[in-house]
C-alpha cells in the first residue's frame, strides 16, 4: 500500500468514525495519533469528514477538525458544503463554527494577499489579482474576468416578456442574457429590479439633502436600472456621475439620451481610472458625495475591497451613505454569509457602518437578474447594505 492508499484507507476510516458517532477521543486519536487526513473527500459523494461531523451534529468534533485543518468550504458533489449541511439541520452551533472558520480564512487570505499585492505602476492588471478563494475558480468567461467581460460585445434588446435585457456575446456566438431587466410593470417583482428599488430607497429615503436634491455617484450602468430609479425621485440628483467602461454600454447611454441630461456626467472608464491609487485622473474634482453605488460585473471580492478603501475620500462624511450589490457568494448560503461578513468587517475598519436589510426574492419567477450565464444569485434573501460613514466627532 502506497501513501496515497493509506490516506484513502484512514481519511474514509475519519468519516466512517465520525458518522457513526463515535466518541470525541476516538476521533480524536484516529487524527492525532493515527494520522488520518482532515482533508479527505470520498470519491462517491464527495464527502470530507467535516460534512460528517455536520450530518451527524457534532460541533465539538467540527471545531476540532477545524483546528486542525479541515477545510471550511469543501463542497461535496451536490455541491454542498459541510455548512450548509449544519444548516440544513439547524445546527446553528456548528454552522457558526464553520462560517467563522471561513470569516478568518478569507481575512487572513486577504491580508496575505495585501501584502503581495503588486504597486499600482505594475503592468499588471489589478482586476485580475484575487485574494479570495471562497468563490474563486478559474472562469475566463465574460462572466468571471473583467478583462474578458470589457472586451465583449454587448447587445442590447427586448425579450419575449417586452423587458429590456442586456446580451453578451461569447466566443462560440451564442448570446447569451448576462443583464436583468427593465422594470416593466408586469416584471415588477423580479429580482434585479426589486433589489434595485429597495436599494435606492435605503439609500435616500431621510437623507437630509434629500429634498435639494442629492449627488449620487453610481459605478456600473448596466441597464441603467438604478440611474433611472435615482432620476426619478421626487426630487432628481443635483448631480449624477456616473462610471462605465464598456463602449457598447456608453453607446446605449448615448443612443438613449443619458449623456443630454441634465445634472448627469458620464465619467468613461473603469472606477479604477478615476478614484484611488491607479486613478490618472487627478484633475478631476472628486468627492462629497451624498450617495455612492457600486455594482460592476464580473469583477471580485478583491475589486470591492479596493472600491470600499475609496470610500472616505469620496463621501460626504457621515451623513452620506454607500451601497454595493452583495451578490459575491450568493450561490451558496454559507459563502454569501461569510462574504456578507467579511464586507461588513472591511468597511468596519475604514470606519463605515453597515446596516442590513432582508430582500425576499424567491418569489421571483425562475428568470434571474443574470440569466443562464451562470448562477449567481440562487438564495431566496438578498441582503441589502447600506454603509455610513462613523462620526468620529460624537
Ligand atoms: C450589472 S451591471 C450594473 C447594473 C446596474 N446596477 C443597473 O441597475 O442596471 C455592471 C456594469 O458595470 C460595468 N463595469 C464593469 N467593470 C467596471 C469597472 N471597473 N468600473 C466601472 N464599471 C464597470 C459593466 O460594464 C456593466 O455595465
Amino acid at each position: 500500500m502506497d501513501e496515497g492508499d493509506i490516506a484513502i484507507m484512514l481519511g474514509s476510516q475519519l468519516i466512517q468514525t465520525i458518522l457513526n458517532s463515535a466518541p470525541f477521543d476516538e476521533i480524536k486519536d484516529l487524527v492525532k495519533k493515527t494520522g488520518a487526513p482532515v482533508w479527505y473527500q470520498d470519491e462517491v459523494e464527495g464527502m470530507s469528514p467535516l460534512h460528517a461531523a455536520a450530518y451527524v451534529r457534532r460541533p465539538d468534533v467540527a471545531k476540532f477538525l477545524i483546528q486542525e485543518g479541515a477545510v471550511w468550504n469543501a463542497v461535496d458533489n451536490l455541491k454542498n458544503t459541510a455548512g450548509d449541511i449544519a444548516l440544513s439541520f439547524n445546527d446553528e452551533e456548528t454552522y457558526t463554527l464553520i462560517r467563522d472558520a471561513g470569516i478568518r480564512s478569507e481575512m487572513l487570505l486577504g491580508i496575505l494577499a495585501s501584502q503581495n499585492k503588486p504597486q499600482p505602476d505594475s503592468s499588471s492588471d489589478p482586476l485580475d489579482t484575487s485574494t479570495s478563494n471562497v468563490v474563486q475558480h478559474t472562469d475566463d468567461t465574460a462572466a468571471g474576468s473583467t478583462s474578458a467581460f470589457l472586451d465583449s460585445k454587448l447587445v442590447y434588446t427586448v425579450d419575449e416578456h417586452g423587458q429590456s435585457i442586456c446580451k453578451v456575446k461569447v466566443k462560440a456566438q451564442v448570446p447569451k442574457l448576462i443583464i436583468g431587466e427593465d422594470g416593466s410593470e408586469e416584471k415588477e417583482e423580479e429580482i434585479g429590479t426589486g433589489i434595485m428599488k429597495e436599494t435606492v430607497r435605503k439609500l435616500t429615503e431621510g437623507h437630509p439633502n434629500e429634498k435639494e436634491g442629492l449627488k449620487v455617484l453610481n459605478v456600473g450602468f448596466g441597464l441603467g436600472i438604478i440611474d433611472t430609479l435615482f432620476e426619478s425621485l421626487p426630487t432628481p440628483p443635483s448631480q449624477h456621475v456616473i462610471i462605465e467602461p464598456h463602449p457598447d454600454v456608453l453607446a446605449h447611454m448615448r443612443a438613449t439620451g443619458w449623456y443630454d441630461r441634465p445634472n448627469v456626467t458620464i465619467l468613461e472608464g473603469k472606477w479604477q481610472d478615476f478614484v484611488g491609487p491607479t486613478s490618472n485622473h487627478k484633475s478631476l474634482e472628486f468627492g462629497g458625495f451624498d450617495v455612492v453605488y457600486t455594482d460592476t460585473f464580473s469583477e471580485d471580492y478583491s475589486a470591492l475591497k479596493e472600491f470600499f478603501e475609496q470610500l472616505p475620500d469620496i463621501l460626504d462624511g457621515p451623513g452620506a451613505r454607500f451601497g454595493f450589490f452583495n451578490g459575491l457568494g450568493a450561490t451558496n448560503a454559507l459563502f454569501y454569509d461569510v462574504y456578507t461578513h467579511i464586507s461588513e468587517l472591511h468597511l468596519a475598519d475604514i470606519g463605515l457602518d453597515v446596516e442590513w436589510s432582508d430582500v425576499d426574492v424567491s418569489t421571483d419567477d425562475g428568470e434571474d437578474r443574470w440569466g443562464q450565464s451562470r448562477e449567481y444569485f440562487n438564495l431566496p434573501i438578498y441582503r441589502l447594505p447600506v454603509a455610513r460613514m462613523r462620526d468620529m466627532s460624537l
